[in-house]
């Protein structure tokens, strides 16, 4: 591996000849990556580091304002530049136009990813980091193959690319490149070679494509990495007992063996032989695949609980088991398994019968609540927003260290919550304004908790709900719970598989894989209440199974706070027991008390109910009473189910219009 450093920009030697980085009177988006490389010595060392051929046809992806351009343009013989941006396309041809260079450049304008691209010998390019990974694999399958690429990247990107086994960032992305090539580190990049400077540190590697390719069926084969490195510290052996793993292995092998059967396609239908059919008719079949079992982290083994198919799912088990041990894989980890022996147990087991060609995760996408933007989650772990204007990805959001699951955007548009496989869910400000970036606590992953912080301060650390372990719970939980992850909590055995703000985030409610949903107070917002418990609220149960979605009900929304709002509209409060318990109304300063216990109340609800109950409404009214609010008026109505009518809604207006003195007389 070549090392070297290059961090700052070195002054400019006078009478060197060296010339300051052209810019061309152009300002920079940072949503195109535009960060021209400003340090002409850095220039020089990417371009003799690349070994440059004069014979060489160059491939430069994203020249700018042509700072490296002018440097390949000396070393080769052609530079081929693709540039998505015109102004930069036409800021190129103005500045190399008349020069001995112009008649060996040749631009393109568009973006790489959607651009064929010709035949080149090298590739050289200081590329805009939101698309390396396409980008990558783009070239590497590119045909015919290159010499190979230098490219600049974010450093974390690049150490991915040359992880070894046992490295923190070995993951998917590492095996994947390295099946195609061989990756060497070159130079690390500071951030003020460049202008502007970008947020995070780079570094250039050199790629050579394996000559000749290792030849695999990309799509099993990734299918496969997906599953091994989707919790890659756990061995092979517990992976594949998985339910979910093992459930969907074999509904791809049923699936197409009848898809086989049917075309008339009569093989024996032995699994050790039988070949799986044809990809693209399956390509139409609905295959997700969720990882979100009840995963203790242990490597006991998990039935599948399918009635029927029990005795056939265990067969298949035993097969796919049988098959792992013979190989000797069954207690290595994907974290440290070296290619060589992803292959070897790729190949001498599973390749050829199809089980993992459609095992790619979904994407999950939405629409923020402007519509502005899409957010998307995905199995490379990032969470990305981006532009319905432009198309381009505006910002990417690390931290997650497992898939993400689901994604959610608050009612008004202020907070992304992200779920993850990696057992947290996060919660950010979905503002673009803001750097849009969490940092991920080593302590935090795999323990089950929830996690919340404020993306503005990112130094600052998450507030932590740690869930009752729900061995200890009986029915229903009193206590509180520490927002600190301490020994004697323990480690957490259950993925958070859902959550959900109610309208004003004020109380949100998460769903662990125990079927036990747990809802918080989130009133706390302030750096120093973080040393404060964090009281988990209420304990809902009587689900049998995973719960899988969560969603406050809309109708009202309940606005409740102490002593900071003139009146409180409802139809019932969840918890209200708790929260009167917890901040009983007189334990108050006097004035606070006596402000609190006139707060004009109105709760309404329909004695048809059918799906929060009229007891609620009812005894959520009766216990305000009895908790000193005198200013409550409970308006019930006959038959009125799980929605409103005209008579409440007039009632509504006509209480506001008073209490808040719309019609100039207030009451309050
Ligand atoms: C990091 S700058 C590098 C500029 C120049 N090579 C330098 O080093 O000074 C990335 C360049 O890639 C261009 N770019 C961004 N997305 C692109 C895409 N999808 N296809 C082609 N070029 C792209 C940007 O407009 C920008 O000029």
């Amino acid at each position: 591996m070549a090392g070297g450093k290059i961090r700052k920009e070195k002054p400019k030697a006078k009478g060197t000849g060296t010339s300051a980085p052209y810019q061309g009177g152009i300002s920079f988006h940072k949503s195109k990556g535009q960060h021209i490389l400003k340090n002409p010595m850095l220039v020089d060392t990417i371009v003799q580091k690349s070994g440059i051929k004069s014979t060489d046809t160059i491939l430069e992806i994203g020249p700018g304002t042509g700072n490296l351009t002018k440097k390949l343009l000396e070393a080769g013989k052609l530079v081929i530049a693709v540039e998505v941006d015109p102004r930069m396309v036409l800021e190129l041809q103005r500045r190399f136009q008349g020069t001995p260079h112009s008649s060996r450049l040749k631009v393109i304008q568009g973006d790489v990813l959607k651009t064929e691209l010709p035949y080149f010998d090298i590739c050289v390019a200081n590329i805009p980091y939101q698309i390396s990974s396409p980008l990558t694999f783009k070239l590497l399958n590119h045909q015919p193959s290159f010499r190979c690429a230098i490219i600049m990247f974010q450093r974390e990107f690049a150490m991915r690319l040359v992880a070894q086994p046992g490295d923190k960032l070995y993951c998917r992305l590492t095996v994947n490149t390295q099946l195609l090539s061989r990756v060497f580190h070159l130079l690390k990049v500071g951030k003020n070679n460049f202008r502007p400077p970008p947020k995070v540190d780079s570094s250039v590697v050199r790629i050579e494509p394996r000559k000749p390719r290792i030849e695999v069926k990309q799509k099993e084969w990734d299918g496969f990495l997906r599953i091994c490195f989707n919790r890659k510290n756990k061995t092979l052996g517990a992976i594949f007992r998985q339910k979910n793993v093992l459930s969907l292995l074999e509904k791809n092998y049923k699936t197409l063996q009848a898809l086989n059967l049917s075309v008339g396609n009569n093989r024996d239908a032995d699994m050790g032989s039988l070949r799986l059919g044809n990809a693209n008719e399956v390509e139409t079949m609905e295959m997700e695949m969720e990882m979100d079992d009840a995963d203790d982290g242990a490597d006991d083994e998990m039935d599948v609980e399918d009635g029927d198919a029990e005795g056939e799912t265990s067969e298949f088990k035993n097969k796919v088991l049988a098959v792992l041990k013979e190989g000797n894989f069954e207690d290595k980890r994907s974290s440290k398994l070296k290619l060589e022996e992803f292959f070897a147990n790729f190949s001498t087991t599973f390749s050829g019968d199809n089980y993992f060609e459609q095992l790619c995760f979904d994407l999950v996408a939405i629409f923020d609540r402007s519509g502005r933007y899409v957010i998307t989650g995905s199995d490379d772990c990032l969470v990305k927003i981006w532009s319905m204007d432009t198309a381009f990805c505006l910002a990417s959001c690390h931290g997650h260290e497992g898939n993400i699951t689901d994604l959610a955007v608050s009612s008004n548009n202020a907070l992304v919550a992200f779920a993850s496989n990696d057992f947290v869910i996060r919660v950010s400000y979905h503002s673009l304004l803001l750097p849009f970036s969490c940092a991920v606590d080593p302590l935090s992953s795999d323990d089950g908790t929830c996690r919340i912080w404020d993306a503005r301060y990112s130094n600052l650390q998450p507030r932590v709900y740690i869930p009752k372990p729900s061995d200890i719970l009986n029915g229903k939980s009193n206590g509180l719970s520490s927002n600190r992850p301490s020994s004697s909590n323990g480690p957490q055995s259950h993925q958070i598989l859902c959550c959900a703000y109610n309208a004003n985030r004020t109380v949100f409610v998460t769903v662990r894989s125990d079927t036990f949903a747990r809802v918080w107070s989130d009133f706390k917002c302030t750096q120093e209440d973080l040393d404060q418990p964090v009281p988990e609220l209420d304990l809902l149960s009587s689900h049998e199974n995973d719960v899988n979605y969560v969603q406050f009900s809309q109708t009202w929304c309940w606005g409740l706070q102490y002593g900071c709002c003139n009146c409180a509209l409802f139809s019932y409060m969840p918890c209200f027991r708790k929260l009167w318990e917890r901040k009983p109304l007189f334990s108050q300063s006097k004035r606070n008390s006596r402000r609190a216990a006139s707060l004009p109340i109105f709760l309404c609800h329909g004695l048809g109910d059918e799906v929060v109950a009229f007891e609620h409404g009812k005894r959520s009214a009766e216990s305000s009473s009895s908790a000193g609010f005198r200013n409550l008026t409970f308006r019930t109505y006959n038959g009125l189910g799980h929605c409103t009518i005209p008579e409440e809604t007039d009632e509504v207006c006509n209480w506001l219009t008073v209490t808040l003195g719309l019609n100039g007389s207030q009451s309050y």
